[in-house]
């Protein structure tokens, strides 16, 4: 596995990750090309040039914001929306994955935002974090973590930093309050040093898309980025490093999960199952319905979704908003995984995506895509089994063996 761990032991910010991604490796070329994507045209440029503190050579990136696409200024005032934002990205065309990257964080951070100023996550202005530079800091980001094709995503504690901050609200304590919030999501230290070590968009990205490293992580260290930040004469260099680690391949893997779960009896099933389809688009990665028989004697439903620790906020909030559930329980969860392979075969009728799990090292199971058989079976007026089979032994000759039989 190609994993990417973060030490964040002197902080993160949008700019300094930027800067260790392209350090990395991630090609500066086809990430201009990607970003140039956004519609959000002649409003920045990135500049990157090589830069040092503490005698450690890495990357600086400055994200050069124009005003209404006129140079020279160092700062544009739009004011956008999670709604403005969520369009720029996705209409921008980039992959899937990088889209849904982009949108975990700005999700948190719109969250946080809005937590802070009292508002709903659809409401909230971004400020100094919707600013051009922020939407080139994290989608960039996101393209880098795409280009880079990691597995995995992991980060030691992260150092939050200490004093005060002056943005556009004024002054303010660090961590600032977005910060302090998103920090939830992640181990952090406090007060290593005396000014803002993360920023908003660096904790948004820590907790949308980094899960804590493992103790131990053996693997080799193939590459090391360094970001260097804008701060000097800091007792604690303003530095971010990203190392990649070729890890030993592994059959299983744990993750973290939350679990919600509700036990409701006065919702009928065309509600419940409105509730879960609301639940999955919440970003829940499943939702299911349990017959029960609680309290006094009522045949009721358990409704209960499973989602990652950073989604769990928006999938309670939509669990409210689409129930008469005035309580919801709350559990963490460790999912265990097996090693799993995608590929595709071609079948005399088209293409089908193939899953193969692994056990002590050993095919465990091969499972051929549902919707891709489905789709075959469509198209052919094939039985759907059949395509299945296909899509597991493509050379067989399935549907002459059925004429034949038939
Ligand atoms: O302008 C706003 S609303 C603002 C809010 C907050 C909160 O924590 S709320 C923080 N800040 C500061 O803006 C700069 C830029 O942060 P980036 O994440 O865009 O790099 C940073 O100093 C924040 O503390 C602004
Ligand atoms: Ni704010």
């Amino acid at each position: 596995m190609r994993v990417l761990v973060y030490d964040c032991s002197a902080g993160i910010s949008g700019d300094m990750n930027l800067a260790a991604l392209i350090d990395l490796g991630a090609d500066r070329d086809i990430l201009e090309r990607e970003l140039s994507k956004l519609n959000v045209h002649g409003e920045w440029k990135l500049e990157c040039r090589r830069a040092a503190q503490a005698g450690i050579h890495g990357m600086r990136v400055d994200v050069l914001a124009h005003e209404h696409g006129h140079s020279g200024h160092s700062h544009e005032h739009h004011h956008r929306t999670m709604a403005d934002i969520r369009r720029i990205i996705t209409e921008s065309g980039l992959p899937d994955a990088v889209q849904k990257t982009a949108l975990s964080i700005f999700s948190l951070l719109a969250e946080a935002e809005a937590h802070v100023h009292g508002t709903t996550p659809d409401q909230v202005h971004f400020h100094e974090v919707g600013a051009v530079d922020s939407i080139i800091d994290i989608v960039g980001a996101a393209i880098c973590l795409d280009l880079l094709r990691a597995d995995a995503v992991f980060t030691g504690p992260v150092e939050l930093g200490g004093g005060r901050v002056t943005c556009q609200h004024g002054v303010m304590p660090v961590p600032a309050p977005a910060t302090a919030l998103l920090a939830r999501h992640f181990q952090s230290t406090l007060n290593g040093t005396p000014h803002e070590a993360t920023t908003p968009t660096g904790a948004a990205y820590i907790a949308a898309v980094a899960q804590p490293a493992p103790s131990p992580l053996s693997g080799r260290i193939t590459a090391s980025g360094y970001g260097i930040g804008h701060r000097e004469g800091l007792p604690l260099p303003n530095i971010l490093r990203v190392m990649l680690v070729e890890t030993e391949e592994q059959d299983t893997a744990t993750e973290r999960l939350t679990e919600l779960c509700a036990n409701i009896d006065d919702m009928t099933p065309e509600q419940t199952a409105y509730l879960a389809e609301k639940l999955m688009e919440a970003g829940a990665l499943d939702a299911w319905q349990e017959s029960i028989c609680m309290k006094k004697g009522r045949l009721a439903f358990k409704i209960c979704a499973l989602c990652l620790p950073e989604h769990a906020d928006r999938v309670r909030t939509a669990f409210f908003r689409n129930s008469s559930t005035p309580g919801i329980r709350q559990y963490d969860a460790c999912r265990h995984i097996l090693r799993r392979e995608c590929s595709t075969v071609q079948t005399r009728h088209g293409t089908v995506g193939v899953k193969t799990s692994f056990m002590n090292g050993r095919p465990h199971h091969r499972k051929a895509e549902f919707e891709d058989c489905k789709a075959l079976a469509e198209a052919t007026g094939l039985p759907l089994e059949e395509c299945q089979m296909m899509g597991l032994f493509p050379h067989d000759d399935h549907d002459e063996s059925r004429q034949d039989s038939l």
